[in-house]
């Protein structure tokens, strides 16, 4: 039996991830009322299948392995990584999938919650199946928000529909750890996880259709290989998948290039798109086209299309992995602050049109400064455009690379083997991009952020003088090479 509800807010956020939640607690801040309406756990894939799981399966072996670096350390390590105490802590970490701790905060701000599928069914409607049997008619007053996030892209693989195989939420909530794990993938979630598994234990092969981390640059992905091949997995790039089949014990044969291997896991990591499928768009004019559907959104995450022609007002937006701009968990908040703050100044009448770039309404940074860090071991921490992006969008820059070499290195590990690389943009002598790889190096990122974030002129950041003896001192090797 269900019953309808008719209700009104201020706002309706679909989707109760890190970003959905960001932007209901800034619209409720701002003083309007927000309901967020979430079809599974309240934190969304980064709390229980993405951020925290990985990195918690990753972080006992990076610590193990730091100790392992070390003349005085290394003698005292007699054993190997405790797998099932590793699962038991990533558990922990995740809640235990449970979302109560979530709900209370949502409770503690006054954001309500409704749990269910939210589909959008007209201008500024929404429509809920619940998940108590109910259905929620929902109106805006000012604002629907698609917060959905993302989801796997599943590539066209001969045999792989008839298999069962791991998306990364197989992989981050695993059980057990297999004795065969293959990965499909060499992008940030594949390398992530295949060296995750790898020190837990599994016999992992990772096929790549092309390089590893190919947004990132190649000494740095380079770096990563040589950490995953003396982990002992067996990389194959440059390679497509060409069948996968089940054997009769449940194990699998991936076939590529002339060659298999069997594996008790697969786990295919080969990309995400926006998750806006069954979302009812269609019903406010935005189409699939040529079969995906994505958004345009302004810089303050209002969707270009019906909701911005001026018919019925400022009421759609988009932000986090929905939008597709940046799938991080710390730029989609940055992206929902943005938008949660313009919808309550729109609402005051204290924003009209395109807000200013680097106003609090603007999701600027996403244009310019994109930190994102590969958190495995050696890291990789870049913000920015690399060298190689920045000159294929025709900016006039130099690069300046080197390898880290500094007393805060050597300190680290006598074998420390890191890179960096600086990209300055000659017209006006500001950093525009930096990358760092090494151990230990996702600390250094944010210093790079600041510096491009704040348009820092490379002479006065000749004056931020780094500590002795930290990595930070690759700072000032840079800049000496620059030529300062
Ligand atoms: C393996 C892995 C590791 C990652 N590690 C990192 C990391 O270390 N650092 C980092 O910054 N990023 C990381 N990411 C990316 C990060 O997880 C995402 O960028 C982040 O989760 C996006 O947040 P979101 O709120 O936009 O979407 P989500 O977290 O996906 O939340 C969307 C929510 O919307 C709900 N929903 C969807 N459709 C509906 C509907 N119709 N009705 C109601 N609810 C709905 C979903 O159930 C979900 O809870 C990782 C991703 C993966 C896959
Ligand atoms: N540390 C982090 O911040 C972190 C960690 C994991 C994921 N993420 C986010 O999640 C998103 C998704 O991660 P991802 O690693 O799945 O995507 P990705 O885009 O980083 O990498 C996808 C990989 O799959 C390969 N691929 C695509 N189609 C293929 C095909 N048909 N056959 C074989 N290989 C194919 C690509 O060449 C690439 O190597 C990323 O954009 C990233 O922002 C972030």
């Amino acid at each position: 039996m269900t019953a309808e509800n008719s209700r009104e807010f201020d706002v309706i956020v679909i989707g109760a991830g890190a970003v959905g939640e960001n932007v209901a607690d800034r619209v409720v801040q701002g003083g309007l009322s927000a309901v967020v309406i979430e079809a599974e756990l309240v934190g969304g894939e980064c709390s229980y299948w993405a951020c925290v799981p990985s990195k918690a399966l990753l972080r006992p072996g990076s610590a193990l392995h730091a100790a392992q670096l070390i003349p005085g350390a290394t003698e005292a390590i007699t054993g190997v990584l405790d797998a099932e105490a590793a699962l038991k802590h990533r558990d922990w970490f995740t809640n235990n999938w449970q979302d109560g701790s979530q709900v209370e905060w949502l409770e503690s701000t006054g954001i309500e919650l409704i749990r269910g599928r939210g589909r959008i069914t007209g201008p500024r409607e929404v429509q809920v199946d619940g998940l108590d049997g109910n259905s929620y008619a929902l109106k805006a007053h000012h604002a629907v928000v698609i917060a959905t996030g993302s989801s796997p892209t599943v590539p066209d693989v001969e045999g792989l529909s008839d298999v069962p195989f791991w998306t990364t939420r197989g992989a981050t909530a695993a059980k057990k750890i297999p004795r065969r794990l293959a990965v499909l993938g060499g992008g940030v979630a594949g390398v992530e996880l295949a060296q995750a598994f790898a020190r837990l234990g599994s016999m992992v092969t990772l096929i790549a259709r092309s390089r590893l981390l190919g947004s990132y640059p190649e000494e740095a992905a380079a770096l990563v290989l040589a950490g995953l091949r003396a982990d002992g997995v067996a990389v194959h790039l440059h390679t497509d998948v060409d069948k996968v089949e089940e054997d009769d014990d449940g194990s699998l044969t991936i076939t590529f290039d002339g060659s298999t291997v069997s594996a008790d896991e697969l786990l295919v990591a080969s990309g995400r798109h926006p998750a806006l499928a069954n979302l009812g768009l269609e019903n406010v004019g935005l189409a699939a086209d040529g079969g995906k559907l994505t958004l345009t959104t302004d810089v303050s995450g209002l969707v270009d299309g019906p909701a911005s022609d001026g018919t019925s007002g400022y009421w759609l937006y988009a932000v986090g992995d929905a939008a597709g701009k940046a799938l991080l968990t710390h730029q989609g908040k940055y992206a929902a602050r943005a938008t949660g703050d313009a919808i309550v100044a729109r609402a005051k009448g204290k924003l009209h049109g395109t807000p200013k770039p680097w106003s609090p309404w603007a999701q600027t940074a996403n244009h310019h400064a994109v930190p994102s860090v590969v958190f495995t071991d050696p890291e990789v921490a870049s913000v920015g455009p690399s060298l190689e992006q920045a000159l294929l969008d025709g900016k006039n820059v130099t690069g300046v690379e080197l390898p880290i070499n500094v007393s805060g290195s050597q300190l680290y590990s006598p074998d420390y083997k890191g890179w960096a690389q600086i990209v300055v943009d000659e017209d006006r002598r500001v950093i525009l991009g930096a990358t760092f790889a090494g151990p230990g190096v996702a600390e250094l990122l944010h210093a790079a952020t600041i510096a491009i974030v704040g348009e820092v002129p490379l002479d006065r950041l000749w004056h931020a003088v780094p500590a002795f003896p930290t990595l930070s001192e690759v700072w000032l090797r840079l800049l000496e090479k620059y030529g300062l």
